[in-house]
């Protein structure tokens, strides 16, 4: 890219989220993604083009062996001119939603993360003109905690995202979707998340977002008109009669390719074998969730097949996310233990390499999973690192690209995904690793202990028959729920 010859005419919002804001390019296929911070808390040059450099290293050193190769795309830094940014944050101003807007994009330091597209990422040499359809999920956390420092036992019973809802009802509606963990439950899950999106799924037809929601207010969510969007893909030959019928046909559709693309075998990593994911302890499915109601409801729970392919990108994620085996309950003392050590020797942060350099070293420390507490400083910073990869990956997302593709050009090395008149070339990414912060750990403390009490709380409420119509449960809850 010629950052000299840069004109923000050429680029436009794309979105945002509470870290970053991201501009893609009109005709490339590519993105800026910029850093936020609240008003008058702006950080120096150097302090962002540190925290950039962390996330660049963390996802090509780390999460990279997490995810493998070709799913995780870690950027380069791009350092612009800062009359651009400031002409392109004035042009998207406008475009941002008021909810994001109590943090301002980074205008000061001029660098920002140069990324491929991946609305538009083309699993194609000739795909430039072809139609391409992307698929965003952020799964959530896909397990319910098995570690015995758990103390409450609803914990050990509804799944956190469930819970979560709850608190954040005033904010938010208080129903998600997800909760797979097979095919039958994933495509449960999906058709909740259709028609629920909140902020965890959104459609983007030729890089353009086309369902799911900007911000609180603006969310595109009619099915007739994601019908009208998806109908020249998946029945290109337009024989479908419209209306209802069609719709959910065409609903259907997508969630199949969904399903296939988020079960398929992604590229091979080296934290394949980490065995984070411990044989059958604890429990599969969350309460809460109403797809676990009719099982049992129908007498059919026992009668589920469990277990995700271990190549598809959701088992790898759930492995990343497992690396939390102590729950924030077991691992709140151990950073406590990490705390103290460093009030002492603050000198040795660095060489503990809590704030980075996230690289080959800091990746081979968290391949011990021993659980094994010998009382060291080693052993509860060992758990610390892991819990924030684990974390990281509870709050990432998975883009799911697929383009059209005719028989003739499919050939063996392009996964494809059929459906009933069509086919697909697909890619499947993940966005979103930022490692999360040693410091959000006593944060993440407390509002656990607030999502349980105030699920408790609103557990005897619900004998209130008010409370209860606002709590419908009509949903499965997340999307990799899994027998761990
Ligand atoms: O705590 P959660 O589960 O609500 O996750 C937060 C997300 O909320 P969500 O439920 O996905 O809408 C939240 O997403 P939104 O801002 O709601 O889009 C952030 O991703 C937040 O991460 P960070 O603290 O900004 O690094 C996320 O916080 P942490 O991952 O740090 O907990
Ligand atoms: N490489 C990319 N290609 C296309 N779209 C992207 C890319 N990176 C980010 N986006 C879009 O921008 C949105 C915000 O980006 P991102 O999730 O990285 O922000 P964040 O502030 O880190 O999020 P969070 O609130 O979860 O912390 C994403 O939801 C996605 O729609």
């Amino acid at each position: 890219m010629e950052v000299e010859k840069m004109d923000e005419n050429e680029w436009k919002y794309h979105g945002e989220g509470n870290q970053s804001l991201v501009v893609s390019h009109c005709q490339r296929c590519v993105v800026l993604r910029f850093l936020k911070s609240p008003p008058n808390q702006n950080k120096t040059p150097e302090e962002i083009l540190h925290h950039l450099q962390n996330i660049v290293d963390f996802g090509k050193h780390v999460m990279k062996q997490f995810f493998g190769e070709n799913d995780v795309h870690h950027g380069e830094i791009i350092q612009l001119p800062l009359d651009f940014v400031r002409q392109l944050c004035l042009k998207i101003q406008p475009e941002r939603p008021e909810c994001r807007c109590d943090k301002d994009m980074d205008t000061l330091s001029g660098y920002a993360m140069c990324l491929p597209n991946l609305t538009r990422l083309q699993t194609f040499r000739f795909a430039e003109h072809r139609p391409i359809l992307c698929i965003e999920i952020k799964p959530k956390c896909g397990f319910i905690p098995f570690s015995s420092h758990v103390s409450q036992e609803i914990k050990h019973k509804v799944c956190r995202y469930c819970m979560h809802q709850h608190l954040k009802v005033i904010i938010k509606s208080p129903c998600f979707p997800l909760a797979v963990l097979n095919k039958q439950r994933m495509h449960f899950a999906l058709k909740s998340l259709l028609q629920e999106a909140q902020n965890n799924l959104k459609i983007f037809k030729n890089g353009e977002l086309i369902y799911g929601c900007k911000d609180d207010q603006d969310c595109v969510s009619d099915w007739n008109e994601l019908a009208r969007h998806l109908k020249p893909f998946f029945f290109p030959s337009n024989g479908l009669v419209s209306g209802p019928h069609c719709t959910r046909t065409i609903v259907k559709e997508l969630i199949h390719v969904i399903t296939m693309a988020l079960l398929s075998s992604t590229d091979t990593c080296r934290a394949g074998d980490m065995k984070t994911v411990p044989i059958s302890q604890g429990r599969s499915y969350c309460e809460a969730s109403a797809f676990n109601k009719e099982l049992v409801r129908n007498g059919k729970h026992k009668l589920e097949s469990s277990g995700l392919p271990r190549g598809c990108l959701l088992y790898k994620t759930l492995q990343a996310q497992m690396l939390d085996m102590l729950d924030i309950e077991g691992l709140y003392p151990l950073y406590s233990r990490v705390e103290q050590y460093l009030e002492e020797f603050p000198e040795e942060r660095s060489t503990l390499q809590i704030d980075g350099p996230y690289n080959e070293v800091f990746y081979e420390k968290l391949l011990d999973l021993s659980l094994e507490d010998d009382g060291t400083v080693a052993f509860a910073l060992t758990k610390v690192q892991q819990y924030r990869i684990a974390m990281t990956a509870k709050d990432c997302s998975i883009m799911i690209a697929l383009s059209p593709c005719l028989q003739d050009e499919c050939s063996e090395h392009r996964p494809v995904v059929l459906t009933s008149k069509s086919r697909f070339t697909f890619s499947v990414s993940v966005l979103d690793l930022d490692l999360k912060p040693y410091e959000s750990i006593p944060h993440q403390y407390k509002l656990d202990g607030e999502i349980v009490n105030y699920y408790l709380k609103n557990v005897q409420a619900k004998e209130d028959p008010v409370m209860s119509s606002l709590f419908k449960e009509n949903e499965d809850c997340t999307l990799v729920l899994h027998k761990v």
